[in-house]
């Protein structure tokens, strides 16, 4: 099952595009500002959320236009399309009829790399946590509904330390639904993460990295739904002097490491950073080979030399994911060899504009 056939309206630099689409991956080069990476950001749409610059609608209808964006999808036997009208949430219809958004999550995994990422392993934790959710989420569709669940209740305990309620009985069935939400998200991590490290495969020239997830301050790192609930009642006279939740799942961070000296991914190199992401994402996406999987990688043949972009360029056609990927010179594709479709990409006044290259 493939994305067949893409179309754009009003989203971005694109006041229209339509792309007809095979499994072979697709290489768009352009200078800096053409709108490459925007057509990225409108496939990864066709996930549910807010898409991989994690952006609201509204800067993403076409400035100056005053109207809304409109992506249109051929997937598999499916027509999706997914639209948001100026000043109004997002839309997804499905074949005609409207659908949730979380309807796109079933139709295919999309996972994406973009150089927002680069500083993932040197930055705060809540990148790395949303790096991991993500590829949780893809192995576990209940996380997201984990996700609120915890939310919900830790939003509502919050209220009750910002208004110094001291009573542990407003506490209890609060911190009961954090655990029990809690323990479900540590559970989907700790699996995902299983899955992650037997799908890495250093034969393809990307390192392996050693994952462990820290499930929060004072917590071991699989606390099961009593060790959360015991934690956050002993912390309640810290939380309340700060007026908020200060640990537990929600505070979670990814460490990773590798090679023969475990080196900790925060001190290795830009380029030896960028690798262990893209062993992560492939490893992902082979975990996930018996499902329809769509890979975003913006931008990410910068910063590899000519042997790992060869390696990249192979476990891609290996893996046979769809895979959507950009680049500022056509010379950065070179080592596919005729096995991608490239296309040029330009903007010669506000509109961005595309050409297949021979
Ligand atoms: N809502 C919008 N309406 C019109 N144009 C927009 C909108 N949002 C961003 N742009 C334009 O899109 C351009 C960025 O496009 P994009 O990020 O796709 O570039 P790119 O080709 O990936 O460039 P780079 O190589 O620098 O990453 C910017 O020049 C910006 O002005």
């Amino acid at each position: 099952m493939i994305l067949s056939h893409l179309s754009l309206a009003q989203f971005r630099s694109w006041p229209r595009l339509a792309l007809d689409l095979d499994a072979r991956p697709v290489a768009l080069y352009g200078p800096n500002g053409s709108g490459k990476t925007n057509v990225l950001e409108a496939i990864s749409m066709l996930s549910p959320g807010r898409g991989m610059r994690g952006a609201p609608p509204a800067d993403q209808a076409r400035q100056g236009v005053g109207a809304g964006w409109r992506i249109r999808a051929r997937i598999g036997e499916d027509e999706v399309e997914t639209t948001a009208p100026p000043a109004a949430r997002r839309e997804v219809a499905m074949n005609g009829k409207p659908a949730p958004q979380t309807a796109l999550g079933a139709l295919m995994r999309v996972i994406w790399l973009t150089p927002a990422m680069d500083r993932l392993w040197t930055e705060a934790p809540e990148g790395r946590r949303r790096f991991l959710d993500r590829i949780t989420l893809s192995f576990h569709p209940d996380h997201a509904e984990a996700s609120l669940g915890y939310d919900k209740a830790m939003r509502e305990r919050n209220r009750l330390l910002r208004d110094q309620v001291t009573d542990p009985g407003w506490y209890r069935a609060l911190e009961s639904q954090m655990a029990s939400a809690g323990a479900r998200l540590t559970a989907n991590r700790l699996a995902a993460l299983d899955a992650i490290t037997a799908a890495q495969d250093e034969s393809t020239g990307f390192p392996a990295a050693r994952l462990r997830l820290m499930a929060g301050e004072g917590f071991a790192d699989d606390p099961s739904e009593a060790d959360i609930a015991g934690r956050l009642a002993a912390m309640r006279p810290r939380d309340l002097a700060a007026g908020r939740s200060l640990t537990g799942p929600h505070r979670a961070d990814l460490g990773a490491s590798w090679g023969a000296q475990d080196m900790p991914a925060a001190l290795s190199s830009t380029g030896e950073q960028k690798a262990l992401l893209l062993s992560l994402i492939l490893a992902n996406a082979r975990a996930l080979s018996d499902q329809p999987v769509l890979l975003l990688l913006d931008e990410v043949a910068a910063h590899l030399d000519a042997d790992r972009r060869d390696a990249l360029y192979d476990q891609i056609t290996a893996l046979g994911a769809q895979s959507f990927l950009t680049g500022t010179g056509p010379e950065l594709f070179a080592e596919f060899a005729g096995r991608a479709r490239r296309f040029a990409v330009a903007r010669p006044d506000t509109a961005s504009e595309i050409r297949e290259a021979d």
